[in-house]
């Protein structure tokens, strides 16, 4: 036998209740089942409604009657053929003439009881089920309707009546023994002794289905619902959330005491006591298989599930003077339960100097009050501080049976939070093993979710977050390779990147679930899209309330450079190519990598010089191997090498800047490269990776720009002005030719003091050999020092900086595993 009960979005409609005939017929050939119905999808919520409008005298509850009985109506018209409605039909109506009685009276005496709401809410089941067991006839399924107060016999207290299971056991067996076949039994309602209506409470219908399933000994319980079976996590703020495939009976009860609502715990204690298995499935997907909830454990995952509770507040009762005081416990909660307050999670250091209590916000006026007057005179004597009160707090909870002896789940629960910049303000984790709950702020709880179910269940495939301020010409081919690179990275990495912010200089987007990268369309190009405000670009990141979130900043913006020490105190981490931040001031520039440090994110900037070359992390790993530099000779501007090759071509200076430009190599401003701006700040911040005390005035730069052109207000009138000068450069470059030599653009850094200019080479020298956007660097130090260390190639453009950005956002994704 197995007992299949159907919730109310199930029967809400006949389109469902046709996907539940399926679902019977299918059961059925299996073997043999019985039924159990709750009322049709939102109907007890009306009755009850309906009845509290009676009782204050509110005639509308006529309105909301008829509306009901028409529904119900309109269900018989559709699922019975015209020529066997009438009994059914009348019946209905039959149900709606007692219901508008009984509101009369009502709305007569104003006067409402638990016991007559529960008499109220009855009829929602009893109109379903009739309804059900007689559109199943028509189906071809005999059916024998069961009203539930016939057999399941409880207390008379109304409203959660407790089931005299011997009395209804008895009952059940006997009206099965004689009345053989389908039957279609009322959930959520029962009787007393003395046949008045009683009903379950919450989740009724679950326990009528168990209640029937441990009478008759059922093979399994199915409870179909809308939802395929439990999730590891609430899918409304765990996106990545899926159906656990097995529970036991104790995890999935502390799962549901934590928010996961498919199964009320109470329900399951009559098929848990018989070790029925319950299937928890979905009608509107039956082939999924759904979670199964028995009394195993097997061994495999840990943690099970990550459940949540909001709308929780702590209070901290905390005083010197209760220290090694016996029964200030007892006192504490005696004063709790007296008042009625749930307590949902307790704290207590060995100190024994507080006690740390969460419970739903909405007890915190009262449960405040009597802890205080309990404790009047240690607070008055001042042995005890007034009730600290900590509202706006969230439960998160890691479950799972085979945590039990098992070491690990906490360092790895609390080593993802911290992570996340998630901070724990209580924990709790009970002897049985079972549960590791964490009160954190409510603010932070997705993030703690996600951060935790990331790290649970994803661990194998990490997701990185990424909000990109600066799509120009980096960015878009950042973008670009992001969606090409991502499918191998997911197979081949355990990676995967979302973009879910994107900005430029005027507008920003957002999408919570990332951007279709293939065709992601710019800031600006979707209807909806905000004007750009960093400050708010920041907090929509905040809010979105990602674990792993990255911050990229292409822009060459002093402004963008600005927040990261915001972005940072939020413990999010940076990739840039952007030099503004690690060429101001030396102060900056270290307090940056200190706040990187001290909360515990990276900071990285590799393509600050040359591009993707590996210069940065190169020369962090000589200083990291106690290597101490010496001099550095570079060739560090991609555009300037480019514009003084192509010189050598005969062809015009300002035309060749114009190319360099166009081919991606120069800064936005192309007079940024040609002042030696550029390639100071890129000396400026090698000198302070190797670790010297270099400022911005210790640096001697040549600028090429001409004096006229630097005055000139776009980047257009620039290069209207710099023709002028051509003839200039031209000079320039026969007099280096002259002598066999080539010029190159360069910056020399020696004894604390730096040069960038131009200066010409022979062929003895390496720079001689340089070709078209090349960069060349040049470190000889205490370990290369007779021969120096050389790093070449391609310094500037759009793939190759792009590149240099990805693998700085790759490494986030390997460092944080
Ligand atoms: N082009 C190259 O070869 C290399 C460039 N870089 C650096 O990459 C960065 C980006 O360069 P490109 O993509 O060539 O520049 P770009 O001018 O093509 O793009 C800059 C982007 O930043 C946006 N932007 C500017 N100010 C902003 C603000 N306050 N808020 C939001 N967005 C803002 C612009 O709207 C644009 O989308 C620069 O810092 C540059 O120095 C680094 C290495 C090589
Ligand atoms: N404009 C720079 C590229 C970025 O750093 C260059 O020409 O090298
Ligand atoms: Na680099």
């Amino acid at each position: 036998m197995k007992i299949l009960k159907f919730g109310g979005s199930s029967v809400a409609n006949r389109e469902n209740i046709k996907k539940v005939f399926q679902i019977i017929k299918s059961r059925q050939k299996e073997g043999e089942i019985a039924l159990v119905f709750s009322a049709f999808g939102g109907v007890t919520e009306v009755l009850l409604k309906s009845a509290r409008l009676a009782n204050e005298g509110d005639k509308s509850y006529l309105k909301d009657l008829k509306t009901l009985e028409e529904r119900h109506l309109d269900m018989v018209r559709e699922l019975i053929p015209i020529q066997l409605q009438s009994s059914v039909l009348t019946y209905v109506k039959v149900r709606f003439n007692e219901l508008e009685d009984l509101f009369h009276g009502i709305f007569l005496i104003k006067e409402c009881s638990p016991r007559t709401l529960d008499y109220v809410g009855s009829f929602g089941e009893r109109l379903s089920a009739f309804i059900l067991a007689e559109a199943l006839k028509v189906e071809g399924l005999p059916a024998t309707y069961l009203d539930a107060r016939e057999v399941i016999r409880t207390s008379a207290r109304f409203g959660n009546a407790k089931v005299d299971f011997s009395a209804t056991n008895d009952l059940i067996l006997d009206y099965f023994h004689t009345h053989p076949g389908l039957k279609v039994i009322t959930g959520f309602i029962a009787s007393t002794a003395k046949g008045e209506t009683t009903t379950l409470g919450r989740s009724g219908s679950d326990y009528t289905a168990a209640i029937f399933a441990s009478a008759l000994d059922a093979d399994c319980l199915e409870i179909w619902t809308d939802v395929s079976g439990v999730l590891t996590s609430d899918p409304r703020l765990v996106y990545t959330a899926f159906t656990i495939p097995q529970l036991s009976y104790n995890e999935a009860m502390e799962l549901s005491h934590f928010g996961a609502k498919v199964i009320f715990p109470a329900t399951m204690q009559p098929a848990m006591k018989k070790d029925i298995p319950i299937y928890i499935k979905n009608t509107f997907e039956p082939e999924n298989p759904g979670t199964l909830i028995n009394g195993d454990a097997p061994n495999g995952k840990i943690i099970k599930g990550i459940s949540s509770l909001s709308d929780v507040s702590l209070l901290n009762i905390v005083g010197g003077g209760l220290i090694e005081v016996v029964g200030v416990s007892h006192r504490v909660f005696g004063a709790l339960a007296d008042a009625g307050v749930n307590v949902i999670l307790i704290s207590q250091a060995s100190s024994e100097h507080s006690i740390c209590i969460a419970i739903q916000s909405a007890d915190v006026a009262i449960a405040k009050e009597v802890i205080e007057k309990e404790f009047l005179t240690e607070i008055r004597n001042g042995e005890m501080d007034p009730v600290l009160v900590v509202p706006d707090m969230a439960i998160v909870a890691a479950v799972g049976e085979n945590m039990k002896h098992n070491p690990g789940a906490s360092g790895r629960m609390f080593q993802a939070l911290g992570q996340n910049n998630v901070n724990v303000y209580a924990i709790a984790q009970g002897s049985s093993e079972l549960n590791i709950s964490a009160v954190v702020s409510r603010v932070d709880l997705q993030k703690a979710l996600n951060a935790l179910h990331e790290a649970f269940f994803l661990s194998d495939n990490k997701v990185l977050h990424v909000f990109l301020v600066g799509v120009g010409l980096i960015g878009k081919a950042l973008i670009k390779m992001i969606a090409n690179q991502r499918e191998k990275l997911q197979r081949e990495n355990l990676l995967d990147i979302h973009i879910h912010g994107l900005a430029n200089s005027r507008f920003m987007s957002f999408s919570e679930d990332g951007f279709d990268l293939k065709n992601c369309p710019m800031p600006g190009e979707n209807g909806n899209d905000q004007a750009m405000d960093l400050e708010k670009f920041t907090q929509i990141m905040d809010d979105m309330n990602f674990s792993n979130s990255v911050f990229v900043d292409c822009t060459a913006s002093q402004e963008v450079a600005d927040i990261y020490e915001r972005v940072l105190e939020a413990k999010v981490p940076i990739v840039t190519p952007n030099k503004k931040a690690n060429s101001g001031s030396l102060e900056r520039y270290r307090a940056l990598k200190k706040l990187a440090g001290k909360r515990g994110v990276k900071f990285l900037y590799e393509t600050n010089v040359a591009a993707g070359l590996p210069v940065i992390n190169t020369l962090q790993d000589l200083m990291l191997s106690g290597d101490k530099v010496v001099r550095i000779e570079a060739v560090l501007s991609g555009s300037m090498n480019y514009i003084f090759s192509e010189l050598e071509k005969g062809l015009p200076f300002s035309d060749v800047v114009k190319v360099a430009k166009e081919k991606g190599y120069t800064e936005p401003d192309p007079r940024d490269d040609l002042s030696g701006m550029d390639v100071a700040r890129k000396i400026l911040i090698l000198g302070r990776e190797a670790e010297q005390d270099l400022h911005f005035e210790d640096i001697t730069i040549q600028s090429m720009v001409p004096s006229d052109c630097e005055k000139a207000g776009s980047v257009e009138e620039f290069f209207e002005k710099l023709q002028a000068h051509d003839g200039e450069f031209t000079e320039l470059l026969q007099e280096a030719s002259s002598k066999g030599q080539k010029l190159r653009f360069m910056a020399i850094l020696e004894n604390g003091k730096a040069k960038v200019g131009l200066g010409s080479f022979d062929n003895s020298h390496p720079f001689y050999n340089l070709k078209g956007s090349d960069n060349m660097i040049l470190f000889t130090t205490e370990r290369y020092f007779d021969f120096p260390m050389i790093i070449r190639g391609p310094g500037a453009g759009a793939d190759v900086t792009a590149a240099g950005v990805f693998a700085d956002v790759i490494r986030l994704g390997n460092y944080s595993r």
